[in-house]
């Protein structure tokens, strides 16, 4: 699916006019504070349900107002009908009272309960400055990163994950306490272990298509890092026991702690390089590199699941050099993906792909929050 049609209300500074998308590739430039992470920020509510730059609603509606609204249409994308043809295959809506903290999703009109039925229309995968935490950050990120991926391949994971965090928090609870009932854990740790076991084999069966992704798509890049690179997945214990055993064999020391130290909340990707994690080893630009190859390899995982991702690359030029700029671009253009990307300058097409093989693009100029679309006639010839 791709978005081929965005309005918003009462978001930070854009114009509430629609705009229409091209199901490819969609440029936007403008001046520093015109709007451009603004209407990347809109996009990802639809497939994030929340801003992916702010913890808070709050910091996103338009000063003086209290509720923002996101409406966007999307269509088959590169696989399907032309946009603008026919009716678009999906309708999703969300707006949030910030006042009242109240949030309203609706696919194709009707009102849905959970983040997920509107998310699982639209995976939205973003490339921002902060990305890099993916490898230079904590666990959380890269389990986030996982996470996203076994949802999109497997939308049942999301309720057991839902239901885990629900035993887990219930559980953490009478380990709180202090005082140690043990009928009561037991029956905790029956329901906890199923849900982790399940939660880690939806991991482990996605994270194994994941890798294969990751080593071709290291291999087509020549990166050289081949041989040295070795992604992991650790499921959050050791997982040749069974995770009822480990929490019993390790009651003494959870209660002391008052949490639950096994399972899916300590589950990691272990990213390393000649077996010393990448954030000791790897120079900044290296790790930008290689998280932007792990997205990219997500991005081939779903589409051989016949789902679309759309890409979100915001200031890129700030962050790659032209090569890794073109291979990026390049890359995604044959994975058939929809991708926004920002600039500060006029772009140039030229400088991402050789004459005559540039994917279908759009170019919106931004100003004030206001997109105005520019027509474009050949692709400018390559200047450098
Ligand atoms: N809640 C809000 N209400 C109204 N305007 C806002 C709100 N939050 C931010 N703005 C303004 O919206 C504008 C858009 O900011 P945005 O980050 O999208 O710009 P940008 O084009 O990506 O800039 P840069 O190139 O500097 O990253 C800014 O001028 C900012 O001051």
């Amino acid at each position: 699916m791709a978005l081929i049609k965005l309005q918003t209300q009462h978001f930070r500074n854009l114009a509430p006019d629609a705009v229409t998308f091209s199901p490819s590739f969609n440029l936007l430039y403008g001046a520093n504070g015109s709007g451009k992470t603004s209407v990347l920020e809109a996009i990802g509510y639809l497939g994030l349900g929340r801003s992916f730059r702010v913890n808070r609603h709050q910091a996103v509606v338009s000063h003086g107002e209290q509720k923002l609204t996101v409406f966007g249409a999307l269509d088959a994308g590169l696989s399907g009908s032309h946009p603008g043809t026919g009716a678009p295959a999906h309708r999703l809506g969300l707006s949030r009272d910030v006042a009242a903290k109240e949030t309203v999703l609706r696919v194709d009109g009707e009102a849905v309960r959970s983040l997920s039925s509107l998310a699982m229309h639209m995976p939205v995968s973003v490339i921002d400055p902060g990305v890099f935490d993916i490898v230079a950050g904590g666990p959380g990120k890269r389990r986030q990163f996982l996470d996203w991926l076994v949802f999109h391949v497997e939308p049942s994971f999301s309720s057991a994950w839902q239901q885990c965090q629900r035993v887990t928090s219930q559980r953490n609870k009478i380990l709180r306490n202090g005082r140690l009932d043990e009928p009561l854990l037991r029956v905790w740790d029956t329901q906890y272990s199923a849900l982790a076991e399940q939660i880690s084999d939806a991991r482990a069966a996605v994270f194994e298509r994941f890798k294969i992704a990751f080593s071709q798509v290291l291999g087509e890049l020549e990166t050289g890092w081949d041989e040295g690179l070795k992604v992991d997945f650790y499921p959050g214990w050791d997982r040749s026991k069974p995770l009822s055993d480990v929490l019993l064999n390790h009651r003494e020391q959870e209660l002391r702690m008052g949490h639950t130290l096994y399972g899916p909340n300590r589950a990691d990707v272990r990213v390393k390089y000649r077996g010393r994690p990448v954030a000791e080893t790897f120079s900044r630009g290296q790790q930008k590199t290689l998280v932007i190859l792990m997205k990219i390899a997500q991005g081939q995982v779903l589409s051989e699941s016949g789902k679309q991702v759309t890409f979100l690359l915001d200031d890129i030029n700030a962050e790659l050099d032209v090569r890794h700029r073109k291979m990026l671009a390049q890359k995604l253009q044959a994975l058939r993906c929809q991708v926004f990307i920002t600039s500060i300058e006029h772009p140039e097409p030229g400088v991402l792909w050789a004459d005559g093989q540039s994917p279908e693009y759009r170019m919106f100029h931004v100003e004030h929050g206001k997109l105005t679309e520019e027509k474009t006639g050949e692709y400018p010839q390559e200047s450098h």
